[in-house]
């Protein structure tokens, strides 16, 4: 059968770096994965990037600038993949850019509001002279929707149509939800940000331990859980929230977590009751709107963590909690090839949200091509 190769690229709210994907789609749109690589952002790319998701002196400079920089990573990671797949830029139909999202305000200030993602397609399609389709956000924001999650329409895809119902969790920088019904079922997929993913966790330990992340959980494993901070860390109304709804660093942010520490804490109980809190968002979510799935499949970089993961299968005894690896997809890959999809969703003129995920008024075809 004919197979198109898409190439997607992502870089999420945990702000690593890039990751990537080569993958052939068969005529349904379904995915099969030949290459992933990843390139960490230079370490002043993302103390920039970083900064650049609050207000500072001449913004609009140093965003152009820093998407320059993001589209020479992005060129790295696809040039990698063509030398990992043994493909010619010419056998890829295009790639998925997602860019950098520095702000997030969908619905805010004119009822409009925006999703910011930092991007420089034009400069990509010239290092790689391939199409690039990107700007995946906007127009279900200009449709009235959030933007985001995006992801559930592909996890359908990938993911959907099992025995139960099930659910795929997202642990990036943020953390994200999509309940998938069982095979048969005509109801609808659903989604939304369900809170923090790793950002608060990964800032945590890098101001306690100057690492970027706990490696495994490890450390967040030997500490005690402070119910007191866990109670004020839940007490966040976007967690009470219903659906539709989406999240980011322009809430869940390190002033955020400053504002609910109280002095004398051991600094590894902290970051213990910030797992907690993580696996907390998502577990009490997910029972609050599928108290029906039977099984939880992770994914994203928190689907390593394993500490997290325990904590996520003590909240969730009657579920089966594992990672999209036993369902054929390994956690790191899921987000690129989700956008490698969209890409494929674009250039096929099919939708790529879903109103009920995202609040849009309608289906909408999502992405703007930057041609090679
Ligand atoms: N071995 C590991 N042990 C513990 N945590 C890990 C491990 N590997 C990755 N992580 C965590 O996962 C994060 C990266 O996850 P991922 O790449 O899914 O994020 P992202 O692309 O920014 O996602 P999103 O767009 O959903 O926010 C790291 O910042 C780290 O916190
Ligand atoms: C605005 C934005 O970039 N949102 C990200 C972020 O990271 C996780 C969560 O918050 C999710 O809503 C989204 O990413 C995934 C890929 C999505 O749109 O489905």
């Amino acid at each position: 059968m004919d197979t198109e190769v898409l190439i997607g690229l992502m870089s999420g709210t945990s702000l690593d770096g890039v990751d990537g994907v080569l993958a052939h789609f068969d005529a349904a749109g379904r995915p099969q994965v030949r290459a992933h690589a990843h390139r960490p952002f230079p370490a002043a790319l993302r103390d920039e990037l970083l900064a650049l998701n609050q207000s500072g002196a001449d913004e609009l400079h140093r965003g152009a600038l820093s998407a320059n920089a993001l589209a020479e990573v992005q060129a790295q990671v696809v040039a990698e993949l063509l030398v990992r797949s043994g493909l010619a830029a010419d056998a890829v139909r295009a790639v998925g850019s997602h860019g950098q999202t520095v702000r997030h305000r969908p619905g805010e200030f004119d009822g409009t509001g925006y999703t910011l993602q930092l991007n420089q397609p034009a400069l990509l399609a010239e290092r790689c002279g391939i199409d690039v389709v990107s700007d995946f956000r906007s127009r279900d924001v200009a449709a009235g929707g959030q933007g985001a999650p995006l992801v559930p329409a592909f996890h359908a895809v990938v993911f959907g149509g099992q025995a139960c119902p099930a659910a795929v969790l997202n642990l990036g920088g943020m953390a994200n939800l999509t309940l998938l019904p069982a095979a048969g079922d005509p109801a609808p997929v659903r989604g939304f940000d369900c809170g923090p993913g790793n950002a608060l966790l990964d800032f945590w330990i890098q101001q306690e331990l100057g690492r970027p992340y706990d490696e495994g959980g490890r450390w967040g494993a030997g500490g005690r859980v402070d119910p007191a901070l866990l109670a004020r860390l839940l007490d966040e109304p976007f967690l009470r929230a219903a659906p539709p709804k989406s999240t980011g660093r322009d809430l869940f942010n390190p002033p955020w977590l400053l504002a609910r520490l109280t002095p004398g804490l051991p600094p590894q109980d902290v970051q213990a009751t910030l797992a907690e809190f993580t696996a907390s968002c998502a577990a009490e979510a997910l029972v609050a709107q599928a108290p029906d799935t039977t099984t939880l499949l992770c994914c994203g970089g928190g689907a390593l963590n394993q500490d997290l993961m325990r904590r996520l299968q003590a909240l969730l005894p009657d579920l089966r909690v594992g990672s999209t690896d036993s369902a054929g997809l390994p956690p790191l890959q899921v987000e690129a090839t989700a956008f490698a999809w969209l890409a494929w969703a674009f250039l096929h003129r099919q939708p790529g949200n879903r109103p009920e995920v995202t609040g849009a008024v309608g289906l909408r075809v999502l992405g703007a091509l930057h041609p090679a």
